[in-house]
């Protein structure tokens, strides 16, 4: 892979959650030397710091259905104006997560940098599809595939209406479900988003997989490549520290494997990690599988 300039921005949000903790995934995916890792890949790396985020404690949820929203749309704001302003420099954004929500201010603000040919990788066990109608638990970082492609009731949309345009629901591919809620399962069939579940990687293959969701999104035009990477994709014995298990994920070497072909592509143009959940993690092995995945995605290879 070719020397990028990289511009890490951590988001130490959990608003978009029920349990507390990721707001704590950036420091923990740091102290597990991320820089270190890209620089040795040959990368120049620059750590933009922190997005302030507001402190749960100091909040009133809201709305049930939707909690949190009246904190979550400010800081999506400012992390698409963050991220429009690294992309516009050339830069390969990395952001750190924070919760999944999040997701809605780091694609919006590519989104917003006029990237037309952007696609996107959605490693994940769940869809994130939900939105105030169909939500089982009014947590934000079930909704934000719903709120990137458009797709959700009109009070959910009114908080994207700083969004230059959504993206092509065409232009996303989920792979690693497992855990999809009943009002997700209906829309996800309607919507054009192209979905591979556990059962497709058990029978095809990660590495066939990775290269069918790239394939796709390739005759959907797309040439620059961002990857969402929720890591309680990977198994909660690999990776215990998310914020919601679920058993019967990616293997370590499955997912290596998948972040492996992402970089062989020569596609990527941004990643995010999120969901890292150091309250739960066990000696912070979470995050540091966070940082191999990101050494692979940016092309560490074996030999
Ligand atoms: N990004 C995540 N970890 N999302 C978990 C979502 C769980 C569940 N589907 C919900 O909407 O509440
Ligand atoms: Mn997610
Ligand atoms: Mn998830």
């Amino acid at each position: 892979m070719e020397p990028l300039e990289v511009g890490i921005l951590g988001v130490p949000m959990d608003l978009g959650s029920s349990r507390r903790g990721t707001d704590m995934g950036p420091s923990a995916i740091r102290y597990a030397r991320l820089t270190d890792a890209l620089r040795q890949v040959g990368h120049r790396v620059r750590d933009l710091g922190n997005l302030e985020v507001p402190v749960a404690e100091s909040l009133d949820a809201g709305n049930p259905r939707l909690k949190h929203i009246e904190a979550i749309e400010p800081v999506w704001r400012l992390l698409a104006d963050r991220v429009a302003r690294l992309a516009g420099e050339g830069r390969v954004p990395l952001v750190l997560g924070g919760d999944h929500s999040l997701a809605v201010g780091t694609i919006g603000g590519l989104l917003a940098a006029g990237w037309d040919d952007l696609g996107v990788l959605w490693f994940d066990a769940h869809a994130d599809f939900n939105d105030p109608a169909t939500t089982p638990s009014g947590n934000v970082h079930g909704m934000p595939v719903a709120c990137i492609v458009g797709h959700g009731t009109p009070e959910l949309l009114a908080h994207t209406r700083w969004l230059p345009r959504y993206l092509p629901a065409r232009r996303l591919v989920m792979i690693g479900l497992r855990d999809v809620d009943p009002g997700e399962r209906e829309k996800l069939r309607r919507s054009g988003i192209v979905t591979y579940t556990m059962q497709q990687i058990d029978e095809l293959g990660i590495a066939e997989v990775t290269r069918r969701a790239l394939q796709h999104l390739d005759g959907e035009g797309v040439r620059r490549l961002y990857v969402s990477f929720d890591v309680d994709v990977v198994d909660p014995d690999v990776a215990p520290g998310v914020g919601t298990p679920v058993v019967g994920g990616l293997t370590y070497r499955e997912s290596h494997l998948a972040m492996e072909i992402v970089a062989e592509s020569g596609l990527l143009a941004g990643m995010e990690v999120v969901e890292v959940n150091p309250i739960r993690d066990v000696l912070n092995r979470t995050a540091e599988v966070a940082v191999a995945l990101i050494a692979s995605a940016f092309g560490k290879r074996i030999l």
